[in-house]
Formats: structure tokens, sequence, C-alpha cells
């Protein structure tokens, strides 16, 4: 960039910006990005803790709006030099139907990068997910793999599909003249399973453990492995990447990257406990208690419930075929990309992101909040 631009205060807008990860970016933002003058935060639901923002030095934006639907996404884009595209609707347990996911997290991406397009918008970070790749529906272990490393992605479930699909729209969508003839920038993030402080299954877990006297009981061997990065480091790297786009259109323009840090390769229970061992919670069983086969029965069984109580309530609990097939099958990432790419480094260390998420269990696991 010329130094007569260094010092242009920069538009950004995230979408899904009240989200458990919208909000680490939107805090990330505020705190790490100097060149910020604007922030506009677009939510199908704006958090009250937005208001407090708002007294700060940066202009904070809220903006109530819905990704599919195109002419909020454009008026809201108009005139941002930065979109970070973290909205989405996150759905594996069959709370919504496989129209809507698509809708949201397909058409709502689709509807960013047109705005992006038409409104001489140059750079999109899109928040895409591991779940692209994998597990696959065969369940083949990605054993510390790479955003390099060949696998057959393979899926079925709604989510995946809409993610993986909204994924290559943003790659594809890279290098197309927006308004004012100048090439659109876009990179996608994939982060594994996010946790810190925000997330709604680590205190799901926290509630359970608690009505059960204390205990969790495992289900899944110790032996499969799963990828987790912290909520802090992904805001950061999506910070970053933005930040960096301009200056390394060339290298990163089309790119992929996965989401890492520091977190110990682990089974999604005994990560889990982690933060729940030290919130006073214990895992029963050095084994899983109940044979594999009574899971693949019981979410069967969840399958055929959800699908009968429909017309009454909506039944979606945690287990089903395609919950069981990813918590069983090892999924782990080891690369260096971010790193040579744009000099990502995690800004928290596992200690940091460990105590974070201890705090906040303990604050909120078991209150309403
Ligand atoms: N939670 C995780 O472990 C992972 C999440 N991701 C991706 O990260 C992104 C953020 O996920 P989370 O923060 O976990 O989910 P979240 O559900 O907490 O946040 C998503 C946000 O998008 C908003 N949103 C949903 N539909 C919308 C619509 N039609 N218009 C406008 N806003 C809408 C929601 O209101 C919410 O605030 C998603 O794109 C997800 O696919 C990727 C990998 C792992
Ligand atoms: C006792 C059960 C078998 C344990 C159920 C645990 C599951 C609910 C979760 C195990 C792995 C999680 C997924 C994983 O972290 C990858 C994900 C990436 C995303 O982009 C969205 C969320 C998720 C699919 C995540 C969802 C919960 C699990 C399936």
């Amino acid at each position: 960039m010329a130094d007569s631009a260094q010092a242009q205060k920069l538009v950004y807008l995230v979408t899904g910006g009240c989200g458990f990860l919208g909000e680490h970016v939107v805090r990330m933002l505020l705190q790490r990005e100097p060149r910020l003058g604007e922030l506009r935060v677009f939510d199908l639901h704006l958090g009250p803790w937005l208001e407090e923002l708002k007294t700060g030095p940066v202009r904070v934006t809220a903006i109530q709006g819905d990704v599919t639907q195109a002419h909020e996404v454009a008026a809201a884009v108009a005139g941002a030099h930065v979109v970070i595209h973290t909205a989405g609707l996150v759905d594996v347990f069959g709370r919504a139907s496989p129209k809507t996911i698509h809708e949201v997290n397909v058409q709502g991406t689709r509807n960013v990068i047109e705005a992006c397009v038409q409104n001489g918008t140059r750079f999109l970070v899109y928040t895409s997910s591991m779940e692209v790749v994998g597990p696959n529906t065969k369940g083949h272990p990605f054993y510390r793999g790479n955003e390099d490393t060949p696998y057959e992605a393979v899926h079925r479930h709604p989510y995946p599909c809409s993610k993986a699909l909204a994924e290559w729209l943003v790659l594809e969508a890279n290098g197309r003249k927006v308004c004012g003839g100048l090439p659109l920038v876009t990179c996608a993030l994939r982060p594994t399973g996010i946790y810190g402080e925000g997330h709604q299954i680590m205190r799901d877990f926290y509630r359970q453990g608690l009505r059960l006297g204390g205990r969790l009981f495992r289900a899944i061997p110790a032996s499969v492995e799963h990828g987790r990065v912290y909520v802090g480091n992904v805001a950061w790297m999506h910070v970053l990447a933005a930040r960096e786009l301009e200056q390394r259109a060339a290298l990163m323009g089309g790119q992929v990257y996965f989401c890492y840090d520091g977190s110990p390769y682990k089974s999604y229970e005994d990560f889990n406990m982690e933060f729940l061992g030290p919130c006073g919670l214990r895992l029963v069983g050095a084994r899983p208690l109940v044979p594999y086969w009574l899971l693949v029965f019981l979410a069967a069984l969840n399958v055929l419930l959800q699908w009968l109580l429909r017309p009454l309530l909506l039944y979606a609990p945690l287990l089903n075929p395609y919950t069981l097939a990813v918590a069983n099958t090892t999924f782990t990432v080891s690369t260096d990309k971010a790193q040579r790419h744009f000099g990502y480094e995690p800004l928290f260390s596992w200690e940091d992101s460990r105590t974070r998420t201890i705090l906040w269990v303990q604050a909120t696991g078991g209150s309403a909040q």
C-alpha cells in the first residue's frame, strides 16, 4: 500500500458478528486492527453487548439483517473495504431443514460475494470448516493432515455439503473484477472444532455432568483424536488474514487455510475434560462404557424419534448417526501454511486458552446465561 494511504481508515463488515466466533472476531478487530475506522456487525440476532462497544473510539454499527436477503447484504456491504463472512447455520443435529441450511450457508455466501462485486469491495475472508474435508462418510481417519493431504472428501449431511459448496463459491470468486475494475481477493479459513468462551456444546456437557452428579460417561475410545482450536486464535487468524490479503493478494488469493494452534490432540471427551475436570466433573471409564453397536442403535433411534415427534416438538439430541461418525473418527491437522503465507502465530498459548475457557465455564456454566 502506498505511504499516503497508510493512514487510511478502513471499514470492516463482520457477518454473523454476534455468534460464538463472530463476537471474538469483532472484539479482536477492535483490539488489534489499527487501521479500523468503522466496524459493521451484521447478524440475524444482535447481542446486547454491542452497546458497550459503541462508546469506544471506533465507530461500531450494528446491522440486524439476514444473509439470505440479497438487498440487506448489499446495503451492509456498500462502502466496506473488507468483509469477514462468519455467518452460518451450524446445525448437525437436525434442528433446521436441509433447505434452510443451504439457503443460509450457500445462498447467503453467494449474496455476500455478489454484494462485494457490486460495491467494489475487494477483500473477503470466509469462515469455512474442517468439515468441508472430513470426516468423510466412510469414516477414514485424517491424521495430522494439512491443506494438501489427499483425502476422499465425500459428504451427505447438509451442513458439510453446504460449507463445501460455499467455500468453493468463495474461492472461485477470487480474481473476479469488482465494481471499479480491480480484482476481488478471497480466502477461506477452515477451523477444526472451536472451543473457548461462548462454546454452547461445552456448556451443555457441563450442565449434563452436573445433573449426573458430577460425572460424564466415556462414549468414544480415547484413541480417536480430534483437532480443536481456541476461539481467540481463530479470531486472530481471521483478523490477520483480512489485514494481509491486500499486500499478499497473489499468494493468499483463492487459498484455504486450516485454523490451528497449540491445543493438544485428544479425543473429544478427553479434550473437554481439560476444562470440565477443573470445574469438578469426572469422566468415568478408561474405555467406552457403552458398546459401539448400542451407540449406533441409539443414534438411529434418535433419528426415528426426531421424525416421529416433529409435528409436536423439536427433538434434537447431540447423538445422531452423523455426530457419532464425526466424534468417532480421527481428524487432526498439522500445518504451518498460515504462518508461511501471512505470518500467523497463535496469539494465545494452550495454557492461556485453557485457563480462559475454564474461567468461562466456571462463571457461566451453571447459570442460565
Ligand atoms: N463452532 C465450530 O466448532 C465451528 C464453526 N465453523 C464456522 O464458523 C462460523 C461461525 O460459527 P459459530 O460461531 O460456531 O456459530 P454461531 O451459531 O454461534 O454463529 C453464527 C452466527 O451467524 C448468525 N446467522 C445465522 N443465520 C444468519 C442469517 N441468515 N443471516 C445473518 N446472520 C445469521 C447467527 O445469528 C449467529 O450469530 C460458521 O460459519 C461455522 O460454519 C467452522 C468450524 C468449526
Ligand atoms: C456422545 C456423543 C457421541 C458425542 C457427541 C459429540 C458431538 C456432538 C461433537 C463431536 C465432534 C463435534 C463436531 C466437530 O467439532 C466438528 C465441527 C465443525 C463445524 O464446522 C461445526 C461443528 C462440528 C460439526 C462439531 C459439532 C459437534 C460434534 C459432532
